[in-house]
């Protein structure tokens, strides 16, 4: 049945060709497309479009099932949480405390500021002027800069603080957490110094171990208050608590998919930001898109390098905290840590960039601690290096690429 509509479809395609010369005479490049589309639309048999289909359906009930399942046994965690508090009110923060108040009407969700001003202006307000002054808060979101009143009685708690502030902001309101109360982190980054990835910083700070999650993925806060399509992976040693986060955020805007490679998302989601920087280099330097393509998957691959020899397992790197994130940050203009190499390759001090940003860029401090856990497992890393290099003032961006451009041409490994 096939093969005959095939046979057929080489003639269609030739009459609709002619057809479309004769009627509308408006030139090559149309007559060009109408014969393609002839082609695909006869070269497909019934059997194959009955198997498309087929697939599909597939698909759906599976769907169905699955959620029909869910539904029987609907003890979502969203269900039972009274109060959410959220430590560090910039965009990210604001922006998963608006998603689960979104979730939720009558949920507590209870954003812990620095700053007096900036807790009563949102209180006041209903937004967050100084990270997301255009979107509108839903009004069961509060602030305050209080921390026993934000942490207290929370049912979970979520850390949106800079890496390298981590630590110490930690170890001051450490007192006010329950030890038992999960911390959900959203922070990407190792810290200067010790090299420790979020998931080391978060029990030292309080000095025992806490029950934690780790959220990473492709997720810029300004698309989540849009209510734009997103996915994160929620990541814990602890399969049952990646499941009740699921539960938590999950919603028609977003997707959360659990992992138990905490190891896997931390360090993609820290080392996808300073490959963001090198990116944003060859975008300053108008290098060319084939350039940035083969820069990204270099990157790519150190990031499996490094990342791999600490216990990453390849799905995750492949995934959407891995490469999905890579992708985002890499190449689309709202990211922070691309724009500080966008500047670079520019000719703009590093100075001059840090000093006209008030939000932060992660990859910057994380590029050293990068380097130095590499040297640390006996990993070459030679973009990441360079981007280290640039931030450190050891070289001029354009001398780095030239650099990297011109090293030895090797096997793809
Ligand atoms: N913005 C995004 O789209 C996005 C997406 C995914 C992950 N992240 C990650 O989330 C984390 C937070 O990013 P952000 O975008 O919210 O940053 P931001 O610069 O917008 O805000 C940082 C927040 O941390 C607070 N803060 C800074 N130093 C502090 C300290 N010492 N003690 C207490 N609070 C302090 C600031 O007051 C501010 O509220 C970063 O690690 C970032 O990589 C951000
Ligand atoms: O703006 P950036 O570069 O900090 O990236 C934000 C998020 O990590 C994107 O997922």
């Amino acid at each position: 049945m096939g093969r005959t509509r095939r046979d057929g479809a080489a003639a269609t395609t030739v009459s609709a060709t002619r057809r479309t010369r004769g009627e509308d005479g408006r030139g090559r490049r149309t007559r060009t497309h109408a014969g393609a589309y002839e082609a695909f639309k006869a070269g497909v048999s019934e059997e194959d479009r009955a198997s498309i289909v087929g697939e599909w359906d597939k698909i759906m009930r599976w769907a169905a099932f699955v959620e029909s399942a869910h539904a029987r046994n609907d003890e979502s965690v969203l269900k039972s949480a009274k109060k959410v508090a959220i430590m560090g009110g910039g965009s990210f923060g604001t922006a998963m405390a608006t998603l689960l108040a979104r979730n939720k009407g009558d949920l507590d969700v209870v954003i812990l500021m620095r700053s007096d001003k900036d807790a009563a202006s949102l209180n006041a307000e209903h937004r967050n002027l100084k990270y997301l002054p255009k979107y509108d808060l839903p009004v069961n979101i509060r602030a305050t800069t209080d921390a026993r009143e934000a942490l207290s009685g929370s049912d979970f708690i979520i850390h949106a603080v800079p890496v390298q502030q981590s630590r110490a902001f930690l170890s001051g309101v450490k007192d006010f957490i329950d030890p038992k109360t999960p911390l959900l982190c959203l922070s990407k980054g190792l810290e200067t110094g010790t090299c420790e990835m979020m998931s080391e910083i978060i029990p030292a700070g309080l000095g025992r171990d806490q029950p934690l999650a780790v959220l990473s993925g492709p997720t810029f806060a300004v698309e989540l208050m849009q209510g734009l399509p997103t996915t994160i992976v929620a990541a814990s040693e602890d399969e049952g608590l990646a499941i009740r986060v699921q539960q938590l955020f999950g919603s028609s805007c977003l997707r959360v998919n659990t992992s138990t490679d905490v190891t896997g998302v931390e360090l993609s989601g820290a080392m996808k930001n300073v490959l963001a920087i090198a990116a944003g280099i060859v975008e300053g330097l108008e290098l060319g898109n084939n350039a940035m393509a083969s820069l990204v998957a270099q990157g790519v691959t150190e990031i499996r390098w490094l990342a791999g020899k600490l216990g990453a397992r390849p799905e995750t790197l492949a995934g959407v905290s891995g490469t999905g994130d890579i992708m985002l940050t890499c190449f689309v203009n709202l990211s922070r840590n691309r724009t500080v190499g966008v500047r670079l390759g520019s000719g703009e001090s590093l100075e001059e960039i840090l000093g006209s940003m008030s939000q932060v860029a992660e990859g910057v401090a994380t590029a050293g601690a990068v380097v130095r856990l590499a040297r640390r497992h006996r990993v070459n890393l030679p973009v990441l290096t360079a981007v280290a290099c640039i931030l450190d003032g050891d070289m001029d961006a354009k001398t780095a690429v030239d650099k990297i451009i011109n090293l030895p041409q090797v096997p793809e490994v």
